[in-house]
């Protein structure tokens, strides 16, 4: 893991700052306001269409506000995109895994990109989500809750400390959702963070969950 000594900072580690987002001349929110220590855990709630995939994409930087901004360690993210790809764990809705590659292959090209990973380490990873026995087989023979576990194994091998998740829970049965959810609030536990969206009700959670409904904050 990235020691999370290094993320002791006197700001918070991510902030939003009077954030507003339009897409397609609609304002999905404004005046949004909230902030993320090491430790944080936020789920990200509202009705399909409410903006809460847009707000994910704005706090990884994939994605420009139409107002305010978003701060890494009390300085606008805008300049400090490398930084904060160094800290940053992202897993969209799509998964992102390639069919025709097997599950090691996968794993391999993804951890590449951060800190690549041994073979071993990846295969630790898959026997941890439950995928002992399917290492070397191409994902597009796997089911959809075995195509989400391969990518959610990145969460046994990534350091990073700031996790975005945009709907993790999806296709999985009801084991792989109290394992994830475990798995979430120890990482918040040690110190880590973790922004995400699911419809999921959580059961298990840390101390320091939040919720952020933009159902109720619609511009
Ligand atoms: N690439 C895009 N270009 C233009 N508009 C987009 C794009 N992606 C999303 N939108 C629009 O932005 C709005 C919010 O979409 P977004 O995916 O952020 O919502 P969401 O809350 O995550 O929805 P869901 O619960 O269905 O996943 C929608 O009205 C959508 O049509």
């Amino acid at each position: 893991m990235q020691p999370m000594d290094s993320l002791i900072v006197t700001n918070p580690f991510l902030e939003a700052v009077a954030l507003a987002c339009e897409r397609d001349w609609r304002m999905l929110f404004d005046g949004l306001d909230f902030s993320l220590s090491p430790g944080d855990m936020l789920q990200v709630v509202g009705p399909n269409g409410s903006g809460k995939t847009s707000l994910l994409r704005l706090l990884a930087g994939l994605m420009q506000p139409t107002a305010g901004e978003v701060r890494l360690k009390g300085r606008s993210l805008e300049r400090q995109r490398g930084e904060l790809a160094r800290h940053l764990l992202w897993i969209g809705h799509a998964a992102g895994i390639k069919g025709l590659l097997t599950a090691e292959e996968n794993l391999t090209w993804l951890c590449a990109l951060h800190r690549p990973a041994g073979r071993d380490e990846i295969w630790q990873s898959l026997a941890s989500v439950g995928l002992r026995g399917f290492e070397d087989v191409p994902c597009h023979t796997l089911s959809a809750g075995q195509q989400r576990r391969v990518a959610l194994a990145r969460l046994y091998l990534d350091p990073a400390p700031l996790w975005i998740l945009d709907e993790p829970f999806t296709a999985l049965d009801k084991s792989g959702v109290a394992q994830l959810e475990r798995h979430l609030r120890e990482h918040c536990e040690r110190g880590g963070m973790v922004v995400l969206t699911t419809h999921h009700h959580l059961l298990d959670k840390p101390d320091t969950f939040r919720e952020l409904d933009l159902g109720q904050r619609a511009a």
